[in-house]
């Protein structure tokens, strides 16, 4: 990667967030590296521009590329705003999680379409503070427009023993410790399908950005409700590399659909566009205005304030 370009000419409009065991796509070819300075600091890694036709594709780890950042140390602001500022408006957003139903077995995928926050307010979560407030809609956490493609992309690809659940809820906890049987059971009775640790803030944060955010999780374990075997790294890592190549094909195929020209307004957000950038100028009065505040959301949105 040292040798490739570290600036790409051109809006990169869909980017994959990969997680744990997800750390790269491999298939497609490097084109670039960017690593651009936002108001929030450097995104957790590198961003890796591949080539996928004429619809070119940035690449981010969660967790760096070693895997150093804890889900509590991930630098999610700068991961968004750093992904905006080269023109995503689309996230894929790859995780392996624990199952909280038997159904759900180790290796399956969902397509998650809630989420219940179980972090404990330390990581920060808005771009909106310091003299600029800012209140978004977040009752569908996730996109339906992007989760109609990976289902029908994750039930194309059944032959080759890809398992898709089509709706679930993610209970997103705090951790890093994994949950204790008492929680587990808590959390299944909430109607949790699935459990992670980050999921949140990052879907808070692709929303106030105004992007489209859609989850893709990998169920790794049966977490500890299940009194068979609890839930382990290692246990994690193993579910995760021996179905990495059903992660990588559906990815793929994910790519391929969006890709095509009949989803072009789509993965530029169109129908996200202004949402959030419309309501910041009538919230917060220019006269009380903080200027960091302010340069901070001009950075999302370029002539946010005109
Ligand atoms: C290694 S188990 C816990 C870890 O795995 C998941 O990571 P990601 O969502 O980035 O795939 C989970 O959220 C935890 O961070
Ligand atoms: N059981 C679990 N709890 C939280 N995050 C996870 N990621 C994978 N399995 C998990």
């Amino acid at each position: 990667m040292a040798d490739l370009p570290s600036h790409f000419e051109g809006p990169v409009h869909i980017a994959v967030i990969g997680g744990t065991g997800l750390q790269k796509i491999d298939g497609y070819v490097p084109i670039a590296t960017v690593n651009p300075e936002t108001p929030w600091g450097y995104p957790s890694a590198p961003i890796t521009i591949l080539k996928h036709g004429d619809v070119p594709i940035a690449f981010l780890s969660r967790h760096g590329a070693s895997h150093e950042y804890a889900p509590h140390e991930i630098p999610n602001r700068a991961n968004i705003a750093a992904l905006r500022i080269i023109g995503v408006r689309t996230v894929i957003a790859f995780s392996a999680v624990g199952s909280l139903q038997e159904e759900v077995k180790p290796r399956d995928f969902v397509v998650p379409d809630q989420v219940i926050d179980r972090t404990k307010g330390v990581r920060p979560s808005t771009f909106f503070e310091k003299g600029v407030v800012g209140h978004v809609g977040f009752a569908d956490p996730f996109d339906e427009k992007i989760a109609k493609v990976v289902r029908e992309c994750g039930h194309a690809l059944a032959g080759e023993g890809v398992v898709m659940h089509d709706k679930g809820t993610i209970i997103c906890m705090e951790g890093p410790q994994f949950s204790t049987r008492a929680e587990s059971h808590m959390y299944r009775s909430w109607g949790g399908t699935v459990i992670n640790m980050s999921a949140l803030p990052e879907a808070k944060l692709a929303r106030e950005a105004e992007m489209v955010y859609q989850m893709i999780c990998m169920a790794t374990d049966y977490d500890c409700w299940r009194s068979t075997e609890d839930v382990n790294v290692e246990m994690v890592i193993a579910h995760m590399a021996a179905n990495s190549g059903n992660a990588k094909l559906l990815v793929a195929a994910v790519l391929d659909k969006l890709s095509d020209i009949e989803h072009t307004d789509l993965i530029q957000g169109r129908h996200c566009e202004g949402q959030i950038s419309g309501m910041l100028k009538f919230m917060t009065k220019k006269e009380g205005r903080g200027a960091e505040g302010a340069k901070n959301a001009e950075y999302l949105f370029p002539g946010v304030w005109e």
